[in-house]
């Protein structure tokens, strides 16, 4: 025996040394062993309009995961609304985020709709009964309310009392007898530490004594948050759960659900949370700005992307990169801890990036259709340059249409003042110049120079306020180019006395 060993453990030693020899040879070079594939998921409830701290959530899960996985959770029958399962698949889509697995429609269907797996927990609902590690409770909302109370005002945390913690059949049976309905709940463990490591905020420990016995289903059948969210990633094969940090006081919860039911664990990334401008996290009930929202002010989605995956995170690149490159880039591991907050002006450098790439067919479509209306086909390319290097929105890329190819244009008082400064010689000057040279903006300028004496900010200021109503924005030559010629001669005529 002893003799049949020897030459076993010999050859396993030297099958170890081949195995590093080959990742350490100089001529090949160093490569880790395969990783595993990653599951991770998003999993929303449809009470309202996504938001941007929800589509961090889903972008980041996106880019953590080789498999990604949308499930809706729509247990709340109250708040949840078909309507919002549409907007969202199509928020998502819009974003650029394509989940392998996962609805893609709002039709509901029991692989990925919680509201229909009703019968799937029954069955883990029985099994944890059966091990004597969840029972119904009879407490009424006033009972717990009353409990509640107590505790707090004796300095306690409230928690469970456990009072039906040991009701025995017959009391059990005698309270459904009278037509009582009892949520069930689980048998939290006595004297445990529940730890685990988290991907973004280290070692959690929790102690199972600060965590009282808690609802997994309600009175009304329908599962709880705790319960059918923890076994559906279980089923689901979820290896990596990344979430908002408001869930890390449940990942304890969910976590002694699992061992009692002998199912796996996945690991746990909580993100920190978005928060808006008064420091509370972006939330769908007080009304942060949508996705939705953003959308059709004119955003891209590479510039919200973009804006997203860096706050909190960062990126080797400063340009503008697309989900496949973003994946490329990142690792949970560099995530921050602290809050995340947004700001606009960070969205709006990523959105004037991309509006500088954004191919002409794209950005013609992206403008409104009265802007579209408005722009002679001859001007077409020199306009949509105009609003690269002009424009963040297709609202500002309309005022410029409507100013150049229009004649609507209202001077508030302070640029008229401006244009007016210039007194009445500059504009007969400017229009005999502009008469002389109407296609050649230099020689059009040397011909003002000339006339009226005017140069430096004394000249241009004066001309931009009449012929546009700003004083600043595209090129002069380009307005000059651009602009109907008796236009521009209507609007030099405004600031003299003859049109008065
Ligand atoms: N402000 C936020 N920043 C980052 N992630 C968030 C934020 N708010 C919610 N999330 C995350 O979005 C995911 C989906 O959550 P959910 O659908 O419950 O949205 P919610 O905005 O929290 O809704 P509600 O306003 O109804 O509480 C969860 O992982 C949650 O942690
Ligand atoms: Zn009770």
């Amino acid at each position: 025996m002893a003799n049949s060993r020897k030459p076993r453990a010999g050859c396993r030693r030297s099958l170890v040394a081949v195995t590093l020899l080959r990742y350490f040879s100089p001529t090949r070079p160093f490569r880790y062993p395969p990783m595993p594939p990653i599951k991770t998921r998003f999993a929303p409830s449809p009470t309202g309009l996504i938001h941007l701290g929800n589509a961090r959530t889903a972008l980041l899960s996106a880019l953590g995961g080789d498999t990604f996985v949308l499930r809706i959770e729509d247990t709340d029958g109250e708040r949840c609304r078909r309507e919002f399962v549409d907007e969202l698949i199509a928020d998502l889509h819009w974003l650029g985020l394509e989940w392998q697995e996962g609805p893609q429609s709002a039709e509901p269907d029991p692989h990925w709709f919680q509201s229909q797996r009703g019968s799937i927990y029954k069955d883990y609902y029985r099994a944890l009964e059966e091990k004597g590690l969840a029972y119904p409770c009879f407490c009424t909302p006033v009972e717990l309310e009353v409990s509640r109370k107590v505790q707090l005002s004796a300095g306690r945390p409230p928690r469970y009392s456990g009072k039906c913690a040991h009701l025995s059949v017959d009391e059990i049976r005698r309270k459904r007898d009278q037509g009582l309905s009892p949520t069930l709940r689980f048998r939290v463990p006595k004297n445990q530490a529940v730890e685990f490591e988290d991907e973004v905020r280290g070692p959690q420990r929790f102690a199972s004594d600060d965590i009282g016995d808690f609802i997994i289903r309600r009175a009304d059948g329908t599962p709880a948050f705790f319960f059918c969210n923890a076994i559906d990633d279980a089923l689901m094969g979820i290896t990596r759960v990344l979430r908002g940090e408001d869930h890390l006081a449940n990942t304890p919860r969910q976590l002694m659900i699992l061992a009692a039911l002998d199912l796996p664990r996945p690991r746990y990334a909580h993100i920190s949370l978005i928060v808006g401008d008064d420091g509370a996290p972006l939330s769908k009930r007080n009304g942060s700005r949508s996705i939705n929202q953003l959308r059709e002010e004119g955003y891209f989605p590479e510039a919200v992307v973009n804006m997203l995956a860096r706050l909190g995170h960062p990126y080797d690149s400063e340009s503008l990169l697309g989900v496949a490159e973003l994946r490329a880039g990142f690792d949970v591991n560099r995530l921050g801890r602290s809050p995340a907050r947004f700001d606009v002006s960070h969205l709006d450098h990523w959105q004037g990036l991309a509006v500088r790439r954004a191919a002409d067919d794209t950005l013609w479509t992206w403008l409104h259709a009265e802007t579209r209306a408005v722009v002679p086909e001859a001007h077409r390319a020199d306009f949509l340059d105009i609003v690269r290097s002009n424009c963040l929105f297709p609202r500002q890329a309309d005022a410029w249409a409507k100013v150049l190819f229009t004649d609507e244009l209202e001077l508030e008082a302070d640029i008229a003042a401006v244009a007016q400064s210039a007194g009445e010689a500059f504009y007969l000057a400017a229009i005999d110049a502009a008469t002389e040279s109407p296609d050649d903006f230099a020689a059009f300028l040397a011909g003002l120079k000339r006339r009226s004496g005017a140069k430096g900010k004394h000249l241009f200021l004066p001309l931009r306020a009449a012929l546009t109503g700003s004083l600043d924005g595209p090129e002069l030559a380009k307005i000059y180019q651009l602009m109907d010629k008796p236009r521009l001669h209507r609007r030099l005529a405004e600031f003299t006395y003859e049109s008065e």
